[in-house]
């Protein structure tokens, strides 16, 4: 069976993204109208690579590591002013995403990053909202918000952005799905954010955190030990510590996995160093995701298709693969149930013309 044929089922595959960052989608050809359109010069006085769409995409090819990357991510942000760019930033989203077939996508956003540099968290989230209600009517993709809070900032201008949003009652009324935590990862273990975690648990917020991407194995352990994280953000070192991947079986807790990130990232030399088999073969629940795919160099689909063309992945094993995604989704279990169904609709069809693949 030839490649694009396989290539095809992946794209009709009813898939949920359950680790995207909307500023991550920040395609080079918006920024740079947005920019223009908000007077915010970016600095090719520093760095040549904002010089233009060209350079800069050529830029994104070289990342040396995570903090590199994120220095492009945040100087990108400041070209975001106010509600309609928001939205435009998340349709264009949502509309890639439906292409590929997303059916559900829980979005994070960085809050903290845009009330810093002033524009007010009602802004963004105006913005958002009104992109998934559009995307919704549009294309029948159900989504959900995450406010991730950012490690390389204090504790205390955390704390700030949270009690905002738990006491404007932006998760009480279902605005804000969960809480997160995002940026540099190494000199920020998950021990440092105990308090805002506590709180999250204390306000019945659902909780997820990166832990594992550049961090090692302790860091995945220290998110469940001691913030009671319900998810963890890639994971991917999770595999060097035995103990913890048994505990993360037994407790169903999903890994959000990025291969592309990873590899763009330099967290593995290669797709093959992503650690596929071992998901599979220990039982640990997980979803593959895009993470910045304006950075990375692919959306989810494109995520699916290299660990097929690396692992060489059966009908079955896909199966499984989007049907722990649906379960470890953060919707309601009605909405679960649709998205199982969609899953065996596409299955039956495609088992059929693959022919036992
Ligand atoms: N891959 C990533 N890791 C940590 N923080 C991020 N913010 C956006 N992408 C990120
Ligand atoms: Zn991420």
């Amino acid at each position: 069976m030839c490649k694009s044929q396989f290539h095809e089922f992946l794209a009709a595959l009813p898939k949920c993204e359950h680790h995207l960052h909307i500023e991550g989608t920040f395609e080079p050809e918006l920024l740079f109208e947005l920019a223009a359109k908000n007077n915010i010069t970016l600095p090719a006085d520093k760095d040549a690579a904002f010089a233009s769409i060209e350079a800069l995409k050529a830029r994104y090819l070289t990342f040396a590591n995570l903090d590199d990357f994120l220095g492009y991510y945040y100087i990108a942000m400041s070209a975001l002013i106010d509600a309609a760019d928001f939205e435009a930033l998340a349709y264009a989203y949502f509309s890639k995403a439906a292409s590929q077939n997303v059916r559900h996508a829980e979005v994070f956003f960085d809050a903290q990053v845009h009330t810093e540099r002033g524009v007010a968290f009602e802004t963004v989230v105006t913005g958002l909202k009104a992109a998934q209600r559009r995307a919704e009517k549009d294309f029948g993709i159900t989504t959900e918000l995450i406010m991730c809070l950012v490690k390389h900032l204090p504790l205390p201008d955390a704390m700030k952005t949270f009690a905002h949003a738990r006491d404007g009652g932006f998760f009480a009324d279902g605005t804000l799905l969960a809480v997160g935590m995002d940026s540099s990862e190494a000199p920020f273990p998950p021990k440092m954010w105990t308090e805002l975690y506590d709180a999250a648990k204390a306000a019945g917020i659902k909780r997820t955190i990166h832990a594992g991407e550049e961090g090692p194995a302790d860091y995945v352990v220290q998110a469940l030990d001691l913030l009671d994280a319900q998810r963890i953000d890639h994971g991917l070192r999770s595999f060097e510590d035995d103990a913890l991947i048994k505990r993360l079986v037994e407790q169903k807790t999903l890994l959000t996995t990025c291969p592309l990130s990873n590899l763009k990232l330099q967290c593995i030399k290669s797709i093959s160093e992503f650690p596929l088999r071992k998901l599979l073969d220990s039982g640990v629940r997980f979803s593959i995701n895009s993470d910045d795919p304006a950075y990375f160099g692919g959306y989810i689909l494109e995520n699916y298709c290299v660990l097929q063309d690396t692992f060489g992945l059966t009908v079955k094993e896909w199966e499984s693969i989007v049907t722990g995604a649906v379960l470890g989704s953060w919707c309601s279990e009605e909405r679960k149930k649709q998205l199982l169904a969609e899953i065996d609709g596409v299955i039956s069809t495609w088992s059929a013309k693959l022919g036992g693949q």
